[in-house]
């Protein structure tokens, strides 16, 4: 035996691991069987959002125009395919050979896309703020990051509003189009002023905050809805928030700012328009989804909405004979809030740096389907985070064949408030140890939540506060499965669930009970757990079964409930024995049972 070698694994960027997913899938492996391919954390076996290890640049397909910042900042990481007006076929087939896709709102990257992709692709980055031509429930289930730059094109979307709003009030492309046509229609084109009176501005977000600003410069009295809108910022801006009714009632003009959403949807529809005041102006930058737009129409013909300033529509382009866009008081433009030289640089560096840091593993900012989580916090929990997967991938591995894992609990204990730990990435890591080893789905951060719905497995966390360390995030980490068997009837506890504890000890995870057995492992390599009858000797006999194999012990402990009564002892190996030995452990006649554990 090779006393206490030190271990030779390392263990990927826990960055990496976070989004990265396993290349193949192993079979729940068994206490006598050996044969099991590596699954080892260390080996070379992630499919990493990027394989920079491996030499291999990963491909991020351009679906739309970009900036050339951006693009540079692309090609300096990835092979950066270019190709713009994709049909959805051409799509779906060049999708399997990315790992990162770019969008703006023009591409639909819908469920197909994501089954296209045959796990492949990692990210997708939406270089703008709407996510809704991204189906992001499909994406979560793909273990699909999705990014967007939801900051770079604000303010151009808030100028493209007032420009809509200050040309629809003064009929400026009515009145262009007449001149150039040869009239001179002065008493046609007579304005309505904007000063005093009401704009409601539906969405009090990013875009819609700077428009309200801006129409207060232009003396505007100006209220908004929105119901997740904190009534201090609308108030530091001299904003009143009001509810959806009075906003609709009480405006001259309503300027929409919105998500599209189930809930904002035809949000403008005939209902709605009819508790308008008469003579309404509407200006939408949002989304063309959340007018009914047959139903603007309508009120335009009726003379309850007077005019209509449209950036965006439910289809896009919208058909040529489309009775709104012909419409004598709507005036439209095609999608333009975001297209200022300025933001188009800006929100295409912005993706860049997202899409390119998702791949090479980090936490993205500006994640849309997956919990951000700051780097100060991160860090703090990495060994925690490799803790969490290992206990839920050793639980896993003890539960005997056909148990059917439904229910697990995890416990935290920690001497912090508990308010003061984030146990998203922690919970994430186990699911992915709990599910993996038994599964062909890969886990990540991404879609560890859904895939334990999908599964039925049922996670609950508990804090438990400890007296310890404040400088520690956590004490102890307790994975417990309920309702099963175990293929090692020493890992049930005395409450009936197989039990898994562990710690984190100067920054390596390890293994310290299992079942009601107190052992002190590292969890690096493998793991064998016996149990046997106490006696001397044990150590020895087992070390030498390895040894003669050539097997690299790390470490060995063993624990017990009495002396000369039944021990656990668990041993940490660097390579993964042969049938025969393990075979030969078995039949050590004070061994009772045991187990092998792939880490
Ligand atoms: N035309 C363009 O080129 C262009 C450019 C940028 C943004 N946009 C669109 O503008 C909209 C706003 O973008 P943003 O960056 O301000 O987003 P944001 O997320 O910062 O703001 C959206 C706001 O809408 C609010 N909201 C959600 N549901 C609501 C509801 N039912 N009623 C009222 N408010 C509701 C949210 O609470 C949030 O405050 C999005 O639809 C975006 O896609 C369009
Ligand atoms: O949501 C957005 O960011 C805007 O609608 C801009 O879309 P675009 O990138 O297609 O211009």
């Amino acid at each position: 035996m090779a006393a206490s070698a030190s271990p030779t694994l390392r263990t990927p960027s826990l960055r990496t691991s976070l989004l990265s997913s396993f290349s193949s899938k192993l079979p729940l492996p068994s206490a006598f069987s050996v044969n099991l391919r590596p699954r080892s954390v260390g080996a070379p076996r992630f499919v990493v959002l990027v394989s920079a290890s491996l030499n291999a640049k990963p491909t991020v397909l351009v679906a739309e125009k970009l900036g050339e910042a951006g693009l540079d900042l692309l090609k300096e990481f990835a092979n950066v395919d270019c190709s713009y007006n994709l049909s959805p076929e051409e799509l779906c087939t060049k999708i399997s050979l990315c790992d990162a896709l770019i969008v703006r709102s023009g591409t639909k990257v819908s469920r197909e896309v994501f089954e296209s992709s045959g796990g492949r692709l990692k990210v997708v980055g939406r270089a703008g703020v709407g996510i809704d031509n991204v189906d992001l429930a499909a994406a979560t289930e793909h273990g699909c990051l999705v990014v967007n730059a939801p900051t770079a094109n604000t303010v151009a979307a808030a100028e493209h509003g007032i420009a809509l709003l200050t040309a629809m009030a003064r009929n400026v492309a009515q009145a262009d189009a007449s001149v150039k046509a040869g009239k001179w229609q002065r008493n046609k084109y007579v304005g309505v002023s904007l000063v005093g009176k009401t704009l409601a501005v539906m969405g009090f977000g990013k875009v819609g905050s700077e428009v309200a600003r801006r129409a207060k410069g232009l003396g505007m009295h100006v209220i908004a809805h929105d119901p997740y809108a904190p009534a201090d910022r609308a108030r530091a801006i001299g904003v009143e928030l009001v509810g959806f009714d009075e906003a609709i009632a009480t405006a001259d003009f309503l300027s929409l700012h919105m998500p599209l959403t189930p809930a904002t949807s035809k949000i403008l529809n005939d209902e709605n328009f009819a508790k308008m005041k008469k003579g309404v102006r509407i200006v939408n930058v949002a989304r063309g989804g959340v007018i009914d737009e047959e139903a603007l129409v309508r009120a335009l013909d009726a003379g309850i909405v007077a005019q209509a300033a449209l950036d965006v529509f439910t289809v896009e382009p919208p058909p040529k004979d489309s009775k709104l866009i012909q419409h004598e008081n709507v005036t439209v433009t095609p999608h333009l809030g975001a297209s200022t030289m300025e933001a188009q640089e800006g929100v295409a560096v912005e993706i860049a740096e997202a899409v390119v840091g998702a791949l090479k593993g980090e936490l993205a900012a500006t994640a849309v389907n997956a919990p951000m989580v700051p780097a100060e916090v991160l860090t703090e929990l990495k060994p925690f985070v490799e803790l969490a997967e290992k206990l839920g991938r050793l639980a896993v591995q003890l539960v005997a064949g056909g148990s059917g894992v439904k229910t697990v609990k995890v416990t935290y204990a920690s001497s912090r408030a508990p308010d003061d730990l984030d146990t998203r990435l922690l919970r994430a890591m186990i699911t992915k140890g709990l599910i993996e080893p038994i599964s062909s789905v890969f886990v990540n951060l991404v879609n560890a939540d859904f895939t334990a719905k999908q599964r039925g497995l049922r996670i609950t966390e508990e804090r438990v506060i400890i007296d310890g360390s404040p400088e520690k995030p956590l004490e102890y980490i307790q994975v417990q499965i309920a309702n099963v068997e175990s293929k090692f009837a020493s890992a049930i506890s005395d409450s009936g669930e197989i039990k898994v504890e562990g710690l984190v000890k100067d920054g390596v995870p390890h293994l310290t009970k299992v079942g009601s057995f107190e052992v002190d492992v590292s969890l690096e390599g493998s793991i064998i757990l016996c149990r046997q009858v106490d006696q001397p000797g044990m150590i020895g006999k087992v070390g030498s079964i390895l040894g003669e194999e050539n097997v690299n012990v790390s470490f060995m402990s063993v624990g017990r409930i009495a002396p000369r009564k039944q021990a656990v002892m668990a041993i940490g190996v660097d390579e993964q024995p042969s049938k025969e030995s393990l075979k030969r452990i078995g039949d050590v006649p004070a061994i009772e049972e045991f187990v092998f554990l792939k880490l």
